[in-house]
């Protein structure tokens, strides 16, 4: 198989994510097996299309004095061709800049004509015998930082605003970064020694990680095939996630309610810490998801999660009051936590999203409140970091009710390696991005009295 063709389906791929305007592995797959790329070509792919996304921005400011054109009056496909080639030359030391170059040339003679071509040559060989222009001759400090680690300028300024430029840059540079791939052991079902065992038997290096008990630490490869994935011996998740269950804490034969479950990470984890005792409620919006968190206690084997389809804004009138004992809120958010594995969300939500999202998420606050027993927890948990979503939501909420307060105890029920985050407040942990290997990500805890 040609390696053209790698390059080629990485432009389908990333032209239909500027379409759709989001990053999607389903999309990746999808053109993996209609391209019937060589399995070896398939890491090339994923970097070259997830790096283009996530370096955008810087990738742009060294295009732009290159091209005699504004970028955005190129044609689309074009710009992305010379992004896509331009991360090669730059970021991907193992390609050589001739041969990135000769595929792009070639690709833009298939499908424009011999003069883009021609274009596109005279631009590429020039950034390969010129030089790259250095960001810091920007003077604007925000767009300086922005354009050096390829977000844009108002998530800069916005983070900046809310936990200053040293903690915004450590943040940003943290987000360029490869994610960590962590798995939760169903301690139900196996021992850290046997999963370990049995990933390598199929081919995947694994290591306990230092956080948190049940978590292992994947080096190399995909999970999904393995025999311990299929028997339900681990969940695919992200170590910030698995905190939320040692947050909420909840006890065998309680009754939980998970207001916005699917695909079902954090009820599972719930529901194997009850030992697959007492009940598990689990609500979502999307009916097709819904059926996933069905799937995932079905591979886990557990029996203690039950679905519905609902709106958690009106769980209120569907629930008995006060006929919880713990309830976990979390709640649809910008997500912007999770940019290392999403780098497409940095380009895609805005302002406005965050402003939805926060009076959805405290209107999801307002309805369950009345179905927690007295003296019962409620976490609400986020994967963005941005204040808003996050210690606004909370505080207010809170700061509004009579029978609210925050948990003290909060940090105590987590692991111990969490507990020097930066990030704390009476009830409430924000991580960030590059401080414990985690995503972004919130939680809180609150009481009733
Ligand atoms: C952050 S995700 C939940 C992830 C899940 N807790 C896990 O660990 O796998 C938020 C979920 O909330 C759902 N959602 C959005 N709005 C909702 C609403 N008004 N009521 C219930 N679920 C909602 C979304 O469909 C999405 O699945």
């Amino acid at each position: 198989m040609k390696q053209g063709n790698v390059r080629e389906s990485a432009l389908e791929v990333l032209l239909k994510i500027e379409k759709n305007q989001a990053y999607s592995h389903l999309l990746l797959n999808e053109t993996i097996k209609k391209a019937k790329l060589n399995p070896k070509d398939v890491p090339l792919l994923t970097e070259v299309v997830y790096g283009t996304i996530q370096f955008q921005k810087t990738i742009d400011y060294y295009l732009t004095p290159f091209s005699k054109r504004p970028l955005h009056k190129l044609e689309k496909w074009v710009l992305i061709l010379l992004r896509l080639t331009l991360y090669q030359m730059v970021y991907l030391d193992r390609i050589p800049d001739h041969a990135a170059i000769n595929e792009a040339v070639q690709i833009a003679k298939k499908r424009g004509h011999q003069g883009i071509a021609g274009m596109v040559n005279g631009i590429l060989r020039s950034i390969q015998r010129g030089e790259l222009p250095n960001p810091e001759a920007i003077e604007d400090p925000m767009e300086q930082l922005a354009v050096k680690t390829s977000h844009p300028v108002w998530l800069i300024s916005r983070w900046s605003n809310q936990y200053g430029t040293e903690k915004t840059a450590k943040m940003a540079e943290a987000n360029l970064l490869h994610p960590i791939h962590t798995v939760r052991l169903n301690t139900l079902k196996a021992s850290k020694a046997e999963v370990i065992q049995s990933l390598q038997n199929d081919g995947i290096e694994a290591k306990e990680s230092k956080n948190i008990p049940e978590s292992l630490v994947i080096l190399k490869g995909s999970v999904i095939p393995t025999k311990a994935y299929k028997k339900g011996w681990i969940t695919i998740q992200d170590e910030g996630s698995m905190l939320v269950a040692y947050a909420l804490d909840p006890k065998e034969n309680e009754r939980v309610l998970d207001a916005c479950a699917a695909p079902g990470g954090k009820s599972t984890h719930i529901a194997e810490r009850m030992g697959n005792r007492g009940e598990v409620v689990s609500l979502d919006i999307h009916k097709h998801k819904v059926g996933l968190i069905e799937q995932q206690a079905q591979r886990l084997q557990l029996t203690n999660i039950h679905v519905q389809t609902m709106d958690a804004r009106g769980a209120e009138e569907h629930f008995e009051r006060e006929s919880f004992d713990r309830i976990l809120v979390d709640a649809p958010c910008s997500g912007l936590g999770v940019i290392q594995r999403k780098p497409d969300l940095k380009w895609t939500k805005s302002i406005e999203d965050i402003h939805h999202l926060s009076t959805v998420q405290r209107d999801i606050l307002d309805s369950v409140w009345p179905l927690l027993k007295a003296g019962g927890r409620l976490v609400y948990s986020t994967c963005t970091i941005d204040k808003e979503e996050n210690n606004k939501v909370i505080t207010s909420f809170v700061e509004e009710r009579q029978d609210a307060y925050f948990d003290e105890t909060l940090m105590d029920r987590l692991p111990e390696s969490f507990r020097d985050c930066s990030g704390t407040e009476l009830g409430m942990l924000q991580l960030f991005p590059g401080e414990k290997g985690t995503d972004g990500f919130f939680i809180s805890s609150i009481m009733k009295k």
